[in-house]
């Protein structure tokens, strides 16, 4: 059962991924992975090590090339110019050059970035007291972090992807780097794509949600619709789980104590909350998740993305009128 939502207008795409596939040497790091991110929203990224996240990004980024299958930025082929322009791309190892001052980092990005914003970048520096006239092999890993934020912040993407950047920052500077970004997501209609294994964290900012697990797409949809879909109960030691029928149980574990188990359900009928059940927080369900990374996919409705046929089209048209 799908919570049906009220009929709308399809809105942009930020990401559109058809059939994406990336195979290496070993195998396949990613395989046969169709979802589409709606433009403005803050999406994590979630699964285990060597689920497939940073081959995603790459893809995304043009880093990768895919084995299969095809990938679109609004609209455009990751590494067009129009892709590059409208997307910023932050990883854990933040390459920056390490004799350049602060302040010539980001006269770099105003130079390379026709969108620069001096001020959003420098308001990012300044907050962190990193002085502007420090160079970069001085700074320590958490200002080379902030640093690496002000560059991604001032070229004002449209779609910044964060590939667990925040592994080095203290808890205080991660608050406020990720109320920045929910700002901007939420003033600019910025999408955000990051990936993260802190998900108490991400339950704070993400509307949207992409789980990968051994190569595969697991779940991707709104984050509500997809709570909603599931359904978490409380069984008492010697009580028989009460559900059946059109359900799919997911995961059952210890629960709250008290010989308890909790069994995270996909829902196949409606049930009433209250009582055993409630939905799962996001923490929940994607703990199941990561536990059952052999259960069936589900891609919310609106979550899946066009025909790719219809952008090979597209990109034909493209092609014949340039
Ligand atoms: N350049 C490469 N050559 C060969 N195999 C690779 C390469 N890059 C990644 N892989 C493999 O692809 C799989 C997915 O790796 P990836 O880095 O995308 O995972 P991840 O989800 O980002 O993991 P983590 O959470 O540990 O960062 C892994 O099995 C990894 O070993």
């Amino acid at each position: 059962m799908y919570p049906q939502a009220a009929p709308h207008r399809r809105s942009e795409s930020a990401i559109e991924a058809y059939g994406l596939g990336k195979k290496y040497r070993r195998g396949w790091a990613l395989r046969d992975v169709s979802f589409r991110l709606p433009a403005g929203r803050v999406c994590g990224l979630v699964g285990p090590n060597g689920a497939g996240k940073s081959t995603l990004m790459g893809l995304a980024t043009d880093m990768i090339r895919p084995t299969a299958g095809a990938l679109r930025i609004f609209g455009a082929a990751p590494g067009s110019a129009e892709a590059v322009m409208r997307t910023a791309f932050l990883t854990q190892e933040k390459p920056l050059f390490r004799r350049f001052t602060v302040a010539e980092t980001l006269r770099l990005g105003r130079e390379l970035n026709p969108r620069w914003d001096q001020r959003v970048a420098e308001e990012l520096v300044r907050a962190g007291h990193v002085p502007l006239e420090a160079k970069i092999g001085t700074l320590s890993g958490g200002q080379r972090t902030r640093v690496a934020f002000a560059l991604a912040f001032g070229k004002r993407p449209d779609l910044l992807i964060l590939d667990e950047p925040m592994a080095d920052l203290d808890p205080l500077v991660r608050r406020e780097l990720m109320a920045t970004l929910t700002a901007a997501a939420a003033e600019r209609g910025t999408t955000v794509l990051i990936s993260s294994h802190m998900l108490a964290e991400l339950e704070h900012i993400c509307d949207y949600l992409v789980v990968v697990a051994n190569g595969g797409l697991r779940l991707a949809g709104e984050v509500n619709e997809l709570r909603a879909a599931h359904a978490l109960f409380a069984v008492p030691p010697g009580a028989s789980l009460p559900v059946g029928g059109p359900h799919q149980v997911i995961e059952s574990e210890p629960h709250g104590g008290a010989g308890r188990t909790g069994v995270l359900v996909r829902l196949g009928a409606p049930v009433p909350y209250g009582g055993q059940a409630e939905p799962p927080t996001l923490e929940e369900l994607l703990l199941a998740y990561l536990r059952s990374p052999d259960a069936p996919p589900l891609i919310a409705p609106g979550a899946r993305p066009g025909d790719i046929h219809d952008v090979i089209t597209r990109d034909r048209q493209k092609a014949v009128t340039a």
